[in-house]
């Protein structure tokens, strides 16, 4: 899917909570994921993750994905030039920033038509004013619980201190996310919650999703 169909794809569903599933690596898994219908499934590119797609997804099973889905590759702290060749081999179209990427970085990947999402590592400490570099350079913050590791640490974050948060980018929730948690998800009042990343909460070992799990967080969450 192009970025222009995508984001015309997000616009239509923008009234509903956008889901991300992350952490993909088994071809079969991927099908039995994508037949959910994620709006968005989640590729790490961080050679240290666990999750770490490694050359285990042929390049090609990538390129036949729904258009309904958006693919997403999660780096840690790249380069620009290697984030572009990895996009470009593996056809992504959004890039998830989870290490101390600066604002000019996002800026420059979104100038290429990528859909960008900055993570951000969030404890009860956290200043929201950090964020207003980045305004206007990235299309969604990703909000995540700082832990010991860039990501996929399984952990969530106080989310009340998300009514801090003053800023006009939309964002995604995650860290830690489970299915016991769709409806204190349901009853968050931040206007600019678009979409729930889930990770970790949802494996079977690193990288294989519980398809039965994920079926049944999407069900709830989908509900009226
Ligand atoms: O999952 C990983 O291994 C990972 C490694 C490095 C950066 C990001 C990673 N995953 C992202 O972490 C969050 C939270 O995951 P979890 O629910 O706490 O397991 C999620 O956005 C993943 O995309």
């Amino acid at each position: 899917m192009g970025a222009a169909a995508n984001s015309e794809n997000i616009k239509l569903r923008q009234n509903a909570l956008l889901l991300k599933v992350c952490g993909m690596r088994q071809p079969e898994n991927i099908q039995e994921i994508l037949a959910l219908k994620p709006d968005y499934l989640g590729f790490i590119f961080y050679p240290k993750s666990t999750r770490f797609v490694g050359d285990e997804i042929p390049a090609d099973s990538l390129k036949n994905m729904p258009a309904t889905t958006c693919k997403v590759g999660v780096f840690v702290n790249e380069t620009y030039e290697t984030i572009r060749q990895t996009a470009e081999k593996y056809k992504l179209e959004a890039v998830q920033l989870h290490g101390e990427e600066l604002p000019e970085l996002c800026q420059q990947l979104k100038e290429t038509g990528l859909l960008v999402l900055k993570a951000f590592s969030v404890d009860d400490a956290f200043a929201f004013e950090t964020l207003e570099a980045y305004e206007g350079t990235c299309d969604y913050y990703l909000f995540d619980t700082k832990g010991n590791d860039y990501g996929g640490n399984g952990v969530r974050f106080n989310w009340d201190i998300l009514k801090n948060y003053q800023g006009e980018t939309p964002f995604f929730l995650s860290g830690g996310i489970d299915l016991a948690h769709v409806d204190q998800i349901k009853r968050l009042e931040l206007p600019l919650l678009k979409g729930i990343d889930i990770n970790s909460r949802f494996e079977l070992s690193p990288a294989l999703k519980d398809s039965a799990k994920v079926q049944a967080f999407f069900g709830k969450i989908r509900q009226a």
